[in-house]
C-alpha cells in the first residue's frame, strides 16, 4: 500500500472514530496521568454545557468541582497503576458528575444516574491515560426504586392483617420466636399478653359482622396507644389478640394487662348510632429457664385466659393464678 492510501486510511479512521464517538449516547472523558482532560465527546459537552476547547488541558477537578476529589484520585491511580479497568454503579454513588438529566419522569434526584466505567488506555506498551465511560442509568435506577417500593409495601402487606392493621399471626409468632430465642440467648426476660373478647358472639349478633368489625378495629386502635414500640402486638386468632413484651417481667407484664382491660372496659365503643361498652378476659405469662420452646409461653398465657374466662370474663389472670388453682382443686 502506498503512503498516500495509508495516510487516506488513517485519516478516515479517525474521522469515522471522532464521528461514532460524538453519536455515542455515553459520555467519554479521556485523561491524562495528572488527571488534566485530553479530551471528551459531544454526550458529556451537550449534558454539562460546558465547551470542549475551553477546557482540554485543565484539571477535571477544576473543571467538575463536584468530583470526589480524594475518592477518584485513588480509583484512577490504581487504574493507571495496576493497568487494569474499573468500575462504579449508580448504587454505590448515584452520579459521579452533576449532569441534569433529561428524562420525562419524576426521580429522587435532579442528577443523571450513572454507571462509570474506568479504562486504563494504552499507547506503545504505556498506559498513561485513562479513559471514563458515563453511562446514563437514570430510568434503571427509578424502575428500580418503585420495584424496591412495590416490594417493601408487599412484604408490609404480608405481616399486617387487613382488618385491624396490626401484626398478622403468622409474623406475630415469627417475632415470638425470634424474641424467645434472643431473651433465651442473652438471658434476658420476654414476657406474652393474650386476650380475648367477652361474649363477642352475642355482639355479632346483636350488631351484625360488621358491628363486630369495627370493634375489632377500635380494640386494636386502643390497644396500640398503649403500648411501647418495642411491644409486638398481633391479631391471634378471630378476637383473641396477643402482646409480646420484649425486656419485660411478670409484674410488669401485668401491669400493662390491668391497664388494656381496665381501659377497654371504660372506652365506648361507637357503631352507627349505637354507643356500648365492651370488655376483654387477659392471660399472662412470663418466659421461664424450663421453657424449651415458644409455644409453652403461648399455652400457659391461653391457659390463664381461660382462666379469666371462667373466673367470670372483665379480669387478667397470670401463670401465678393457675399454679394457685392448681393447688386448691389439688
Ligand atoms: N365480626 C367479626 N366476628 C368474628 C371475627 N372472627 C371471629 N368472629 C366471631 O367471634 C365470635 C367468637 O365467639 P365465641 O368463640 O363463642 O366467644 P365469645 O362469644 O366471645 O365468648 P367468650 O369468649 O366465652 O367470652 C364468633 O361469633 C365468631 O364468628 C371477625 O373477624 N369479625
Amino acid at each position: 500500500m502506498s503512503s498516500i492510501e495509508n495516510d487516506f486510511l488513517k485519516k478516515l479512521s479517525e474521522q469515522a472514530s471522532s464521528q461514532i464517538t460524538d453519536q455515542l449516547n455515553t459520555g467519554i472523558l479521556i485523561l491524562d496521568s495528572q488527571f488534566n482532560i485530553v479530551m471528551w465527546n459531544r454526550f458529556l459537552q451537550v449534558h454539562s454545557d460546558k465547551a470542549v476547547a475551553a477546557n482540554i488541558g485543565k484539571s477535571v477537578f477544576e473543571v467538575f468541582l463536584e468530583l470526589p476529589q480524594r475518592w477518584l484520585t485513588r480509583k484512577l491511580t490504581s487504574v493507571l497503576q495496576l493497568k487494569t479497568p474499573n468500575f462504579c454503579s449508580w448504587q454505590q454513588r448515584h452520579h459521579l458528575f452533576e449532569l441534569p438529566h433529561t428524562r420525562p419522569i419524576t426521580t429522587d434526584s435532579e442528577f443523571m444516574a450513572q454507571n462509570c466505567t474506568f479504562l486504563p488506555m494504552e499507547t506503545d506498551g504505556e498506559v498513561e491515560h485513562v479513559c471514563i465511560l458515563i453511562e446514563d442509568v437514570t430510568d434503571v435506577c427509578h424502575y428500580q426504586g418503585q420495584l424496591q417500593q412495590a416490594l417493601d409495601k408487599l412484604a408490609m402487606i404480608s405481616r399486617i392483617d387487613g382488618l385491624t392493621q396490626i401484626y398478622n399471626r403468622k409474623h406475630w409468632q415469627e417475632s415470638l420466636a425470634q424474641e424467645f430465642a434472643k431473651a433465651k440467648r442473652h438471658d434476658k426476660q420476654v414476657s406474652l399478653i393474650m386476650f380475648d373478647l367477652d361474649n363477642f358472639k352475642h355482639l355479632n349478633d346483636h350488631y351484625g359482622h360488621q358491628g363486630g368489625d369495627k370493634v375489632l378495629i377500635d380494640v386494636s386502635d386502643t390497644v396500640s396507644n398503649l403500648l411501647r414500640v418495642e411491644d409486638i402486638f398481633g391479631r391471634y386468632g378471630g378476637e383473641e389478640f396477643a402482646i409480646v413484651l420484649p425486656e419485660t417481667n411478670l409484674a410488669g407484664a401485668q401491669e400493662l394487662a390491668q391497664r388494656i382491660c381496665k381501659t377497654l372496659a371504660v372506652t365506648p365503643m361507637h357503631y352507627k348510632d349505637s354507643v356500648f361498652n365492651i370488655s376483654v378476659s387477659v392471660g399472662v405469662a412470663e418466659l421461664k429457664d424450663s421453657d424449651t420452646d415458644y409455644e409453652s409461653l403461648i399455652s400457659v398465657a391461653d391457659s390463664a385466659l381461660y382462666l379469666a374466662k371462667s373466673n367470670g370474663r372483665n379480669q387478667v389472670c397470670t401463670e401465678l393464678d393457675l399454679d394457685s388453682t392448681q393447688q386448691k382443686s389439688a
